[in-house]
Parts: structure tokens; C-alpha cells; sequence
């Protein structure tokens, strides 16, 4: 019963990209709050809402929703790789539990993560092992998108299972906010890129340097001001924020993915893992927000956002 929520950007570029020191000492300032917070919290299992870049899920099958009852991080970008610890039976349980609230949520019993899954839980836990961890895959960057009604309609189903249970939740949403980093897209793919994100599991050292390499100089552009990426958008990730933090998930739960994409970029979707997190938390109780940051780091390519929140009733 007892829950609580990070929510939380990431960027691969983090720690391997100059950005100015203030910058820096900010996000220590804030993930060492976190760190408090979290440990303070005690979880004994996090509810891991993850994206993927292509890693773990590829267009020759692209479920909207995947929940894991084991998973192996790929160690992209030189994050950690490994087995995470997941609670099979639980994880299988809560998958049951969310099949019978009607939403077709796909099982995995072998996912493969990225740096998307792995960075939070680097940050707060210091590692991939410490802490028993249910990743629930949340499509953000494949088009077409779920409506961001399912979205929500998830996060509620994942709350609703916890509310009776004895365990301390913590939901980790990863992602966001507004960015376009170079992610390739079905649409405009040439086709050795377009094999790559139908199904390129296990790629190659080479064509995995190539590929960091590619968003290396990127964001390299980028902060230099001569990328072609679509930019940041502070006031699009200042209205999202605002809406998570008063509660009107609703308002969130009619965004339009297309209007999400050409305000925010084709990666924007990754807030849809927010959105799961926080519907989650909605629906144990009302919740107050602890930790608010926001900052753009164009070095990054990244509105970087970091909130939590928990019950206001505690
Ligand atoms: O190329 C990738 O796999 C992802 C890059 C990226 C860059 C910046 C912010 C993010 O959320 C990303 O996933
Ligand atoms: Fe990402």
C-alpha cells in the first residue's frame, strides 16, 4: 500500500558530455535528494516505467504496454548491463492482475533494456542488483502510439494491485520531457536503418559505436545551436509538469500524440511513462509533490525533468 513516485528524465549524455559546472552541481544537488528521499522510503520493489530506444523492442513485434518477469540490460552508452532483479511471481501476478482490468498489456519473460531503464536506477540505487525491480515497458518512442487514455488507464490498473498489498512501492517513471534526439523513425528511415529498428536485436560492437557515435554528435550540434533536431520546448514541459503536480491527469490524458510530437519532438512520448507513474499514485490517493526540477540541457538533448510525489494522506 504504502507508495511513492520519481519521476524522472534521462540522457545517455549524462556524465559523458561537458555541460557548465553550475548545470552540474544542480542535477548532483537533485539526485542526491532523491537518494534521500528514496532511501528514506524504504521500497522493497520499484515499479520501473521504462521507454526503449530500439533495444529491447523492435517493430517486428511493438506492444504498446510489456511487463517483465525477468530482464537483462544491454549496457548501451556504457550504462550497467546485466540481469535486473525481478520478482518473477509478482511480476507475473501483476501482469495477471492488469489482464484482468482490460488492458492488453504484453508479458515478457526475457526483456532486454537500455539506458533508459538502467540510468534512474544507477542514479538512485547505485546499480542494476540492489533492489528488486518490475520493469513495465511503456512504448515512447515507436509510432503509432497508444492513446494517452491507456496510458493512464495502466497506471491505474498497477496502482489498484498495490493498494491491498503489503509491499512499499516505489513507481519510477523514466523519460521525457520535451526532445528530439536522433532516434530513428520508421517513417523517414533509409532502409539499413529501418532493418536496424525492425529487428536489431543483438547488434554489433561497430554498429553500436556507430550509433552513439551518431547521437554524440548530435547533441554535439545541438548545444552549439547547428543541429537539425527539432529544439527543447520549456513552456510545453513547464504545462506538462504543472498538470502532473495539481493532479489533472485528465488534461494530460487528452494530449494528442501528434500534437505531443510536433510540439515536443518524437521522443516527448516518453512522458507517457510519467503519466502511467503518476496515474498509478492517483489512484492509491491523493498525492502532494516532494522534489520539483526542471531545467533544459540542450548538451543533453533533454528537458530535464525530476518530481516526486506521494500520498498527502500519510
Ligand atoms: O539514441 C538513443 O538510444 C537515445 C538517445 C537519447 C538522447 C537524449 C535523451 C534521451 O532520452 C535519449 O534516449
Ligand atoms: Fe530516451
Amino acid at each position: 500500500m504504502p507508495m511513492h513516485l520519481v519521476a524522472m528524465s534521462h540522457s545517455p549524455l549524462l556524465d559523458k558530455v561537458d555541460v557548465p559546472e553550475l548545470v552540474r552541481a544542480e542535477l548532483e544537488v537533485v539526485f542526491e535528494s532523491l537518494r534521500k528521499v528514496v532511501s528514506a522510503f524504504a521500497p522493497d520493489v520499484v515499479v520501473l516505467f521504462t521507454p526503449d530506444h530500439y533495444n529491447g523492442f523492435f517493430y517486428d513485434i511493438m506492444p504498446p504496454f510489456c511487463i517483465g518477469t525477468a530482464a537483462e540490460a544491454i549496457g548501451d552508452f556504457e550504462s550497467a548491463a546485466g540481469s535486473l532483479n525481478v520478482p518473477d511471481d509478482l511480476a507475473e501476478e501483476l501482469a495477471r492482475f492488469v489482464l484482468s482490468r482490460d488492458v492488453d498489456v504484453a508479458l515478457s519473460r526475457a526483456m532486454h533494456v537500455d539506458h533508459g531503464a538502467v540510468q534512474p536506477l544507477e542514479i538512485l540505487f547505485g546499480g542494476i542488483e540492489s533492489i528488486p525491480v518490475i520493469p513495465v515497458f511503456v512504448n515512447g518512442v515507436a509510432e503509432p502510439f497508444a492513446p494517452m487514455t491507456r496510458v493512464g488507464t495502466l497506471g491505474r490498473a498497477i496502482g489498484e494491485f498495490f493498494a491491498d498489498r503489503p509491499e512499499r512501492v516505489l513507481v519510477l517513471a523514466s523519460g521525457g520531457l520535451s526532445h528530439d534526439p536522433p532516434v530513428p523513425q520508421w517513417a523517414t528511415a533509409p532502409s539499413p536503418l529501418r532493418k536496424a529498428i525492425l529487428d536489431g536485436r543483438n547488434r554489433t560492437p561497430a554498429a553500436r559505436a556507430e550509433r552513439e557515435a551518431r547521437v554524440f554528435a548530435t547533441a554535439r550540434d545541438f548545444a552549439q545551436g547547428t543541429a537539425t533536431i527539432q529544439d527543447l520546448n520549456p513552456s510545453w514541459d513547464r504545462e506538462f509538469m504543472s498538470l502532473c503536480r495539481s493532479g489533472r491527469l485528465e488534461e494530460l490524458e487528452s494530449y494528442s500524440s501528434e500534437q505531443m510530437t510536433s510540439d515536443a519532438g518524437h521522443s516527448s512520448h516518453e512522458v507517457r511513462t510519467w503519466v502511467a507513474a503518476f496515474a498509478a499514485q492517483a489512484s492509491i490517493s491523493p498525492y502532494e509533490i516532494g522534489i520539483e526540477f526542471y531545467k533544459p540541457i540542450r548538451e543533453y538533448i533533454a528537458g530535464f525533468g525530476v518530481m516526486t510525489a506521494t500520498s498527502s494522506s500519510r
